[in-house]
């Protein structure tokens, strides 16, 4: 439990029930501060304060925003789409930043599907003109729905959801996604395709992509050109993968009957040459608003900013590799070990690391290892970065460095369920410790370079590499007494008898170099380390 005061700043405006978790926190200290329609200059003066930014799509993280914040944790994204967020400079800076993917599916895909509908039967523009006093029936004769072809583009939670719907209108679904298999498209009963095939083919597009750099004008003039002569289209995704100028053109030339626009690629969107087009209706970004979705995103972000300051985790992360909650428990013991691993190794040597190899044997092979390799790097950066660096970006600080990360998997662990073994090679020494979890006891350091130990991980350890002589032990033990240092535990392990051997001891105080020179003095030592980790 912690007793600091965390600020909470919600730039954006979120659902009063959803926040409730935050209002009602009693363990931690959260002062949240709602401040929305901040100007991007009011923002970076502001967020130098605050330890978690709450967004949805309005406000734009920008990399200045990024760099005056100075005590910023946590970006929440009540919402789907985080390309609002500067995530490159959020993970440089080490700001997880965390979204809540599931709350407003539903009622995207319902407004996908209350578009199209509105698109097939003219009703925007029928209920206009009717305001205006009219009775036209003859200018909006519009088409059915069934046994039209939908193409949807993008099949991730709300394409899949708009799918369901289509089909539900009796219309048949083609659908494209870079993950989409044979069999899911079978069990999910839609036909799979390429986007030039959907562009041949349907007579409704809708895409349901994020706004990535190969998204961005994924539907352009050349697919356009490969459409059926009155195509609908729908985008309730975002402002950008369907080319704006493009479209124009193409609903101009006759070659679009209608599209249904909920975003922009400049929002608000008061000014769009599109929204002058009577073919074109248009909803001010509203697929996410509803009352249910806003509460249900905001609440989980919400616990998402609580379960990260209570235990270091979260269920929803974007920069950063995300663990299932089944996986958690498994993994997450092999946090510590791999950490201390890091810091181990890298107070073996004063030179420039080149190269980290990382060795997952056993059972833990099994795993996702990503967030262990984070961990073990942050033991090992932490000897120059103290604790700026963290999760998010110890492996952009690593390799920004220019040190190459290898990750290597075997299943079979010689005798251990599990071993992680962390490797370092500069430009001229190699060196490497293996560590276990010992079922009930904890972790274990059970390999240094090729010794066998026994070394629990924590505390101040000396490292002694010796010649396996008779007395050597005693000799160390009693120079250590001189010094009054105590020894708490000792393991000794050697490649050979007579030959290359290590010492390692547990200590129960730090030790000084020039205790640690003292103790070099003696013959047949070759190297003497103090480790603290
Ligand atoms: N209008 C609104 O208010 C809302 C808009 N959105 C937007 O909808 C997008 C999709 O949301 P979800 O379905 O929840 O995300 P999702 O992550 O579940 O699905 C996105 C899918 O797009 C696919 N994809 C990625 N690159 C692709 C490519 N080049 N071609 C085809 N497919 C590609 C992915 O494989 C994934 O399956 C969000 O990124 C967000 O921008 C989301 C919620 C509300
Ligand atoms: O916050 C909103 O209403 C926008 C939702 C959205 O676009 C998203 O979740 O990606």
């Amino acid at each position: 439990m912690t007793t600091e005061q965390i600020n909470i700043l919600i730039a954006d405006p979120l659902s009063e029930d959803g926040i409730f978790p935050l209002r009602q926190e009693t363990e931690l200290n959260l002062n949240v501060v709602v401040d929305t329609g901040l100007t991007p200059e009011q923002l970076i003066e502001k967020i130098g304060d605050f330890h978690v930014l709450l967004v949805r799509s309005q406000t734009t993280v920008t990399p200045e925003v990024i760099k005056a914040a100075k005590n910023l944790k946590l970006i929440g994204r009540a919402g789907v789409g985080v390309d609002n967020i500067d995530l490159q400079a959020a993970t440089e800076h080490g700001i997880i930043v965390v979204n809540a993917p599931d709350g407003n599916t539903n009622s995207a895909a319902e407004h996908t599907i209350a578009m199209m509908t509105s698109l097939a039967r003219y009703i925007p523009q029928a209920y206009n003109s009717l305001k205006n006093g009219k009775w036209d029936r003859k200018s909006y004769v519009g088409v059915e729905l069934k046994n039209k072809t939908l193409g949807v583009v993008g099949f991730g939670r709300i394409g899949v959801e708009v799918a369901f719907r289509a089909k539900g209108q009796r219309m048949q679904v083609l659908a494209y996604d870079p993950f989409l298999t044979d069999e899911r498209a079978k069990e999910l009963g839609v036909t799979k395709a390429t986007v030039d095939e959907i562009c041949e083919a349907a007579d409704f597009i809708t895409v349901h992509t994020p706004l990535l750099p190969e998204t961005r004008n994924l539907i352009n003039k050349e697919k356009f050109a490969m459409m059926k002569d009155g195509v609908r289209i729908i985008n309730c995704a975002r402002g950008g993968i369907i080319n704006e100028d493009d479209l124009y053109d193409a609903v101009t030339e006759g070659k679009v009957a209608g599209a249904a626009l909920d975003v922009f690629v400049e929002e608000p969107a008061t000014d769009n040459k599109l929204l002058t087009l009577p073919q074109v209706i248009a909803t001010p970004h509203l697929g996410a608003s509803t009352i249910e979705a806003q509460e249900s995103v905001a609440v989980d972000v919400s616990n998402d900013i609580i379960k990260f300051f209570k235990t270091g985790t979260v269920t929803n992360p974007v920069n950063m590799p995300s663990i299932p909650k089944e996986l958690l428990a498994q993994v997450e013991p092999f946090f510590e070990l791999a950490e201390k691993l890091g810091t181990f190794v890298t107070q073996l040597t004063v030179e420039p690391i080149k190269e980290i190899n990382l060795f997952y044997a056993g059972d833990v092979a099994n795993y996702d290892v990503r967030p262990l390799t984070s961990n073990a790097l942050k033991g090992l950066l932490s000897k120059n970065h103290g604790n700026h660096v963290n999760d998010v970006n110890a492996r952009y600080l690593t390799e920004r460095i220019g040190v190459k990360i290898n990750e290597h998997k075997t299943t079979t662990a010689k005798g251990f369920t599990s071993l992680l073994t962390l490797e370092i090679k500069t430009a001229n020494e190699v060196h490497s410790v293996a560590g276990t979890l010992l079922n009930g006891l904890g972790a274990r350091i059970v390999k240094v370079e090729d010794y066998v130990v026994d070394v629990i991980p924590e505390g101040h350890l000396l490292y002694i590499r010796n010649t396996d002589k008779p007395g050597a032990i005693g000799r160390v033990a009693t120079k250590l007494a001189e010094k009054d240092i105590n020894i708490a535990t000792m393991q000794v392990g050697r490649a050979q008898v007579g030959g290359k051997a290590v010492m390692m001891l547990s200590v129960d105080n730090q030790v000084t170099d020039e205790d640690l020179a003292f103790v070099a003095e003696l013959t047949n030592i070759d190297e003497v380390k103090a480790l603290t980790l």
